[in-house]
């Protein structure tokens, strides 16, 4: 890399960086700067040379004359653009909610059932930083290896222990602070996490259809081992950013699913049935 260690990536384009280049709203790349390439498009091309040494947010201009923007990558961006997808994934405006949710911070340990494409385990790693760990379980080697693909792109993959297994069979952690489960039958998972959660610790079920929720609910009261239990839908409206005619977007993601939080309690065993072969 060129430029100071501390700017490169960070305030000056560098060889190795990583970056967004914005042609217009629908053409938008996202690429790793190596001496001797070139980025095509259909609006003209730019020689990954002439990127480096350029401060972020600058613009570069290219072969046929206009000029785009340069940009780092952020996360929403390579969910946009930049990763494989091989499954449902769970988006940004769900990912907000479900970190607020179980509050978690820098150095938490964080247990993911249902890994997919790893979109929400990116985003989990993110979150608790360099001296956490996310804990993710996934039963299917396709997605397993894709969502291993896409925490590499991300840079992710050292805070993560990626298992390629079920998890309805049990997990091999303890006192976690928090869980994500993204799976068809989270029920048949209640009993485990409630071995791997410590007390009070949250868990948010992401289910796309209405009669899950019922279901899971039904099987949370069964077990007898949660409170604080919460359903929630998050619909996001975008507006068109125009000072002279400012209205929302003609269209938008209507559905995606529903979140289910609750909490950790101990069970009183007086009053539940055993559920420990799910619900
Ligand atoms: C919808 S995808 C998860 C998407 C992910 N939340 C994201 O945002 O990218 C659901 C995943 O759960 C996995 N799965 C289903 N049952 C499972 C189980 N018993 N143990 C582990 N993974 C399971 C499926 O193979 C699938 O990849």
């Amino acid at each position: 890399m060129a430029g100071g260690a501390t700017e490169c990536c960070r305030h000056i384009v560098c060889e190795g960086c990583p970056v967004l280049l914005v042609i217009d709203e629908k053409r938008r790349f996202i690429f790793r700067v190596e001496r001797g390439r070139v980025q095509g498009s259909d609006r003209g091309t730019v020689r990954h040379d002439d990127l480096i040494g350029l401060r972020y947010g600058s613009r570069v201009r290219l072969s046929s004359g206009i000029y785009a923007l340069v940009l780092q990558p952020r996360l929403v961006d390579y969910m946009e653009r930049g990763l494989r997808r091989r499954s449902q994934v769970i988006y940004p405006k769900d990912h907000g909610l479900i970190l607020m949710l179980l509050d978690i911070e820098p150095g938490n340990r964080v247990l993911e059932i249902g890994v997919g494409s790893g979109y929400t385990t990116i985003v989990l790693a993110r979150a608790v930083g360099p001296e956490g760990k996310v804990y993710s379980y996934e039963i299917r080697r396709d997605m397993f290896e894709t969502a291993r693909r896409n925490l590499e792109t991300v840079g992710l993959l050292d805070r993560v222990e990626l298992k390629h297994r079920d998890a309805r069979l049990g997990v091999d952690e303890e006192n976690l602070d928090a869980a994500v489960v993204d799976m068809p039958d989270p029920w048949a998972v209640l009993p485990v996490l409630h071995r791997a959660l410590r007390p009070g610790a949250g868990v948010v079920f992401f289910l796309p259809a209405v009669n899950q929720v019922a279901r899971l609910l039904a099987a949370l009261e069964l077990h007898g081992g949660w409170a604080e239990t919460r359903v929630y839908e998050v619909l996001l409206r975008e507006y068109e950013p125009r000072s002279d005619a400012l209205r929302p977007r003609t269209t938008m993601i209507a559905h995606t699913g529903y979140l289910v939080y609750t909490r950790r309690i101990e069970r009183d065993m007086g009053q539940h049935q055993d559920t420990d072969k799910g619900g």
